[in-house]
């Protein structure tokens, strides 16, 4: 069946999906698996398929924002993807977790509008526990940098207006930093009866002026985006072998 808004057949579709924001990203997730071919280039979603550790796996960019993410990650499960990682970019709360760092959500802080759309205020936003600690097992082994585990704000605002970015009570209630899509993921992943997962690479500071000072494009932020992609694929390949 084909999903019109991804341009995805179902048939195409593992049960493993890495899931990222930027198109190109998802291209350079593709480069590392074998025999990867491109199913679709539609709107912001650009999907992949190979193999990784001879795992079958799709590879898809869902664009900025919950609520054009929650469409890709709806079109997916409903494909039949039964296990998401999100591979993604997210600001800091933390001095001791600074560019470069790795971060796995074990829970994200819904502060976005398009989940209240979905489900009442008090429903959680949480990882699977399996995939969050292939994740964060993945990510340790590659013995570089700071990699930490705990929860993230899920934020629909990016530059400032007039009204106060929350940053400090969550940052004081213990958010380790802040980005735009996983409680959506989390909550489509609830709701549709799949795992999901997610690992941030800190591309900075979330309470510096981000008009000013965002630079998601330097060496130490790429790096850790590498890294980020080699962590999620190995918890691919050890969530598959689990079974
Ligand atoms: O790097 P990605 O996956 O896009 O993630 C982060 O970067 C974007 C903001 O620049 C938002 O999508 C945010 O969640
Ligand atoms: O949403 C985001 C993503 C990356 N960096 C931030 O500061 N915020």
């Amino acid at each position: 069946m084909l999903m019109p808004i991804l341009q995805v057949n179902s048939e195409d579709i593992p049960e493993f999906v890495v899931v990222c924001g930027d198109p190109k990203r998802a291209e350079v997730i593709s480069r590392k698996l074998e025999g990867a071919r491109e199913l679709a280039f539609s709107r912001e979603y650009r999907t992949f398929v190979g193999t990784y550790e001879g795992v079958e796996l799709a590879v898809t960019s869902h664009g900025v924002g919950c609520p054009g993410a929650a469409v890709c990650f709806e079109e997916l499960i409903r494909a039949g993807a039964k296990t998401l990682i999100r591979v993604g970019t997210a600001g800091s709360y933390r001095a001791d977790t600074p560019a470069g760092s790795l971060v796995v959500s074990t829970a994200a802080i819904r502060t976005d509008g398009l989940t209240k759309q979905l489900v009442p205020e008090g429903f959680p936003a949480v990882a699977d526990s399996a995939v969050a600690e292939a994740l964060y097992e993945s990510a340790l082994s590659l013995g570089e940098g700071v990699v930490r585990k705990g929860m993230t704000v899920t934020l629909d605002v990016f530059f400032n207006g007039v009204e106060e970015f929350p940053h400090p009570k969550y940052k004081a209630a213990g958010a380790l930093g802040v980005e735009m899509e996983i409680s959506a993921l989390y909550v489509v992943a609830a709701l549709r009866g799949v795992r999901a997962g997610a690992i941030v690479a800190i591309d900075g500071f979330a309470d510096a002026d981000l008009a000013a000072e965002y630079d998601p494009n330097t060496n130490v932020v790429s790096d850790a985006v590498e890294r980020e992609i080699h962590a999620a694929l190995m918890a691919v390949a050890k969530l598959a072998k689990q079974g």
